[in-house]
């Protein structure tokens, strides 16, 4: 399969659910999608905006409302056939499993081998490389109850990289991940795309992540269309503002990032570049400024200019005043701000 070339693609989908024989509509204005060999596509949207519901139509676990899916070249494909080319890892977890970890691991394989089939030389290889690169070796005697969520989110991961299909899906993988494993999980995932050619399509909240991984973002609304692109072209044309917008909460184009705090009355000018300066606007953003360039602050505000003092930074006042550090640099401004 060449760099590229379509693995699904969807015609006319609409996607949702069938209620006393009600269609209930989540996605109905879906352009026509395609997953495509050696490409990591990011789902994003907010809460409800239908990412399950597209994942788990797209692997054919539920059927659309119209519009059809092929994969391969092929639409209607038969369970036996779509487990050889999607496999599909859900957030829920194996409830009451007694099986070893081992054993869930070599059921990824029942595609290619049967339920009962004995593993073969090439089933154990596939095996062994899903073991280590979800990094699990250490929990393969492990009852799949006794698991942390984590644990089983990893598990869950090596069962679907044994089963080894050209496309894999995984809904909101990182969930119960720690921020080292979250991020060692995107580098496999973009890793297992550019190196063995897979498509992959996952599902996540982790927007700064996605935005550094992602070949493509799909990025669904509401009750609206799915936008899709590179994800930089995607935050220049604003849609990731438009799409997640609140009125307290705002995506920074300038960072990539929701920002927690919201931009203050107070303007300040920061004059400065680099590491300094960027923690220093996070610090003054906290204590509700405005950060604007020291231009735009001439008139009406503070202007900070940050310098270098024997190695060390020094924050320099209007004044002249200097301060050793961004605690003294707050408490000088809040001071300041009160009397
Ligand atoms: N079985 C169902 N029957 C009817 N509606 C459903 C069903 N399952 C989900 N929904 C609805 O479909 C919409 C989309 O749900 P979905 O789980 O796909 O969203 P999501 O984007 O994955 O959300 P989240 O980020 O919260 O996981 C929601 O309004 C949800 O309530």
């Amino acid at each position: 399969m060449n760099t590229g070339s379509p693995l699904l693609v969807t015609r006319n989908l609409q996607t949702g659910y069938r209620s006393g024989g009600r269609k209930i509509s989540v996605s109905a204005e879906l352009p026509e999608l395609s997953v495509r060999a050696g490409r990591l596509i990011c789902l994003l949207g907010p809460n409800g905006s239908g990412k399950s519901t597209l994942l788990r139509t797209l692997a054919g676990l539920q059927p659309a409302l119209s519009g059809i899916v092929e994969i391969g070249g092929k639409w209607g494909l038969s369970s036996p056939e779509l487990a050889r080319q999607v496999s599909l890892v859900l957030t829920d977890r194996v409830g009451g499993s007694n099986l070893d970890v081992r054993d869930l691991v070599a059921l990824g394989r029942y595609p290619w081998s049967g339920w009962l089939g004995v593993l073969t030389a090439t089933d154990k290889a596939a095996i062994g490389r899903a073991i280590e690169a979800a990094d699990i070796a250490s929990l393969l005697d492990r009852k799949v109850h006794t698991l942390s969520d984590g644990e089983s989110q990893k598990v869950m991961l090596a069962r679907a990289l044994a089963q080894d299909t050209p496309i894999l899906m995984l809904d909101e993988p990182t969930a119960h991940l720690d921020l080292p494993s979250r991020i060692r999980l995107m580098r496999l995932l973009h890793q297992l795309a550019r190196e063995m050619n897979k498509g992959i399509l996952l599902s996540t909240h982790e927007l700064d992540l996605a935005l550094q991984v992602a070949d493509e973002v799909w990025l669904l609304q509401s009750a609206g269309p799915l936008h899709k692109g590179v994800p930089e072209d995607l935050v220049l044309e604003g849609v990731f503002e438009a799409a997640f917008a609140k009125e307290d909460v705002t995506f920074d184009r300038t960072t990539g990032v929701f920002r927690i705090h919201p931009e203050g009355a107070r303007a300040i000018g920061l004059a400065g570049s680099g590491i300094i300066a960027f923690w220093t606007r996070r610090a003054l953003q906290r204590e509700g400024f405005t950060v604007v360039t020291e231009e735009a602050a001439a008139s009406a505000g503070v202007i900070i200019k940050i310098e270098e003092q024997q190695g060390a930074p020094v924050w320099v006042m209007q004044a002249g005043e200097r301060l050793t550090s961004i605690a003294q640099l707050l408490e000088t401004l809040n001071h300041r701000h009160l009397s």
